[in-house]
């Protein structure tokens, strides 16, 4: 048996009094697509923050390919960071105002030791190219992008740490109905070529069913249901 990508057991994740997420497990294989579906505010981004260790769960288990990250100190998890990366609802809210596209997608590359003055531009040009932008968009700032294009460059920042695993929150949520298809569509190619995990946020259901192998249904805190999309017909029961 596979070693699961991600395997989270009896997570709980409190603010004050607040129970936002009461003992939730599931687990994620390579190349899957799990789905956290459920109305506002039953615990799906809390789930997210707590899995990516934005924020240090109250207790549970979050094993990312086979390391446990709950115990981990920020020294230790900063080589596996880039191997799990998110993909926020708001477009601009992910890249800095004063970064030219360029420079957002170069930066993992910068940080992560993976820069050098003869590829790296490349590299560049070719991650924007694979979220289907022309490379001239490496020279805009983020006030010249539209919102679908904004979160292609946020995917391309992402790409560029070469993830096993994505957490995508809303990714299309805040986007115009007519480009969230086309970002989705990327999403599932990249997924589909790149063999990457996703952890995938969503509230809406046509959405999930659509892009997820798997759907866990959160309400209030803690998984109410599992189920199988791709069916006709099929939903929670
Ligand atoms: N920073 C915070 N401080 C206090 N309570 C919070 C905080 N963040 C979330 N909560 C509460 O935790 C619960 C779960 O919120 P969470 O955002 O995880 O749900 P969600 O399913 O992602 O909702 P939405 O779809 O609206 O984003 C809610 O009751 C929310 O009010």
């Amino acid at each position: 048996m596979t070693t699961p990508l991600l395997d989270v057991r009896d997570l709980v994740v409190r603010y004050g009094t607040v129970t936002a997420v009461d003992r939730v497990s599931f687990s994620l294989r390579p190349g899957e697509t799990l789905a956290l579906n459920g109305p506002s505010g039953c615990g799906k981004s809390s789930t997210a923050l707590a899995v990516l260790r934005l924020r240090r769960p109250d207790s549970g288990e979050v094993r990312f390919e086979g390391r446990e990250l709950t115990t981990l100190t920020d020294r230790e998890l900063r080589p596996l960071r880039p191997r799990m990366q998110p993909v926020f609802q708001d477009p601009y809210g992910s890249l800095s105002p004063r970064q030219r596209v360029r420079e957002a997608v170069a930066e993992p590359l910068k940080v992560q030791g993976r820069w050098t003055a003869a590829g790296g531009p490349a590299r560049v040009a070719e991650l924007l190219d694979r979220v289907g932008l022309d490379p001239s968009y490496a020279n805009r700032w983020p006030h010249e992008l539209s919102g679908g294009q904004c979160q292609r460059v946020g995917i391309a920042r992402a790409l560029a740490s070469e993830p096993r695993l994505l957490v995508l929150d809303e990714p299309v949520s805040a986007l115009d109905p007519s480009v969230r298809a086309g970002v989705l569509n990327l999403l599932a190619d990249l997924r589909d070529d790149l063999g990457l995990g996703c952890l995938f946020i969503c509230h809406d259901r046509a959405v999930v069913r659509h892009f997820a192998d798997r759907v866990v249904e959160l309400r209030d805190g803690r998984v109410s249901s599992e189920w199988r999309p791709r069916s006709p017909g099929s939903g929670p029961r």
